[in-house]
């Protein structure tokens, strides 16, 4: 029924507010949607993180300085609003959007896109209607977008061409291209905020464990290794005295060479939202530095992703003292990190997702349906 996609103009509104997640999140939806023939303008308030995030830009994407208040002149609002995390459209915007469908005689299309959550509460809001009962956008309705891990969510970011540019992906290329001259020792990547499991984690990996090369991520991941890696203790034991454990500072990379490096390694600590996807799409096995949140929201978003992850105990456990948060039952005190383990229940969640439909696919579908 929804065989022809409508080819339409959407306005993305992004706030940054902090680390890069919202930006990355956005970028993505925004190539996504020019991937499949739409026109997007992603109007963003702090566009510099695109600097390296995405130095080549993308055809169908036009990238605006989102200014409060936004100048109005010359601006058409087009077909859709997406409001990504709740980051609210200046009214004056609204107000020409309002005008702009009732001229065109169009029904509203407004999107409040959501984090991504794999607790229950998403399949219950996912798509639920929001009437506007204030303000220039009065009468309009918004639609709640929630992405999610299972079907009756809004499913998962995912480009067109996923499968082929991993199928061509030459991974001892690209860490050449990184400065590694790789000797078969096992890849771990670092992307994470301040893990209070990452001591630990470090002293585990220059001990009992096969030769392993850290790759680290600058900005907060480097600066939290750099304070463990000055502990004086561990430098007085000689904690790595026979070279297990090896480092590779990266630069910032493009978001193309992100999914590579989570592609290169057979082990990737993630953090956020964005980047938790994308470890997914690699199929590798992943340990999440959940988002942590003041109210300790995050604990249960992150129970919640492990029971959908289907992770065995030791990966619970593992993830439980890298976030901090203190195990349910008595459990070791530090936790063995066995990938090896993790690997059969990564392989399967990449499955069931491949099994999915997209995101952008299914936001389309949803606009052809509901408006
Ligand atoms: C390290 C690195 C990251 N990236 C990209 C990948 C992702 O798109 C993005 C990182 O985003 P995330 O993984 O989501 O992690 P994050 O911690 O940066 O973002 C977080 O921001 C908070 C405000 C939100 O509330 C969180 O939910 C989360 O989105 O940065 C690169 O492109 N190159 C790099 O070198």
């Amino acid at each position: 029924m929804y065989s022809e996609t409508p080819l339409l103009r959407w306005d993305i509104f992004c706030r940054v507010i902090d680390n890069f997640g919202d930006i990355g999140v956005c970028w993505r939806l925004a190539c996504q949607l020019a991937q499949r023939g739409q026109s997007v303008r992603l109007w963003v308030d702090d566009p510099s993180a695109l600097g390296w995030m995405a130095p080549e830009g993308a055809s169908g994407v036009e990238v605006k300085r989102w200014t409060s208040p936004l100048d109005m002149t010359n601006i058409t609002p087009g077909d859709v609003m997406v409001e990504a995390f709740g980051c609210e459209i200046n009214p004056e915007f609204i107000a020409a959007y309002a005008y702009h469908i009732s001229v065109k005689g169009q029904k509203c299309r407004w999107i409040n896109l959501e984090y991504l959550s794999a607790e229950k509460f998403v399949l219950r809001s996912h798509g639920l209607p929001s009437p506007v009962m204030s303000g220039p956008g009065k009468g309009l309705i918004k639609h709640f977008f929630y992405p999610g891990f299972t079907a009756g969510t809004g499913g998962l970011l995912r480009e067109t061409n996923l499968l082929e540019r991993q199928a061509n992906f030459d991974r001892t290329a690209w860490l050449e291209q990184q400065g590694l001259n790789w000797q078969g020792e096992r890849l771990v990547s670092l992307f994470c905020y301040e893990p209070a499991g990452l001591g630990d984690l470090l002293e585990a990996l220059a001990q009992d464990s096969p030769p392993t090369c850290l790759l680290v991520t600058p900005g907060r991941a480097k600066t939290a290794l750099d304070a463990k890696l000055s502990d004086e203790k561990r430098l007085k034991c000689l904690w790595n005295k026979r070279n297990k454990l090896s480092f590779l500072y990266l630069p910032t990379l493009s978001q193309n060479d992100f999914d590579h490096l989570l592609w290169a390694c057979d082990v990737n600590l993630v953090r956020g939202e964005d980047s938790l996807v994308r470890a997914l799409w690699a199929g590798k096995p992943l340990v999440w530095h959940i988002y942590p949140q003041d109210d300790d929201a995050h604990v249960a978003k992150l129970s919640a992703f492990l029971d959908w992850l289907q992770a065995p105990a030791s990966l619970c456990n593992f993830h439980m003292h890298w976030n901090g948060i203190p195990p349910a039952e008595a459990v070791h005190s530090r936790p063995d990190f066995l990938p090896q383990e993790w690997q059969m229940c990564a392989a399967q969640a990449l499955k069931r997702l491949l099994a999915q439909d997209d995101l952008v696919t299914q936001l389309i579908r949803f606009i052809a349906k509901n408006h």
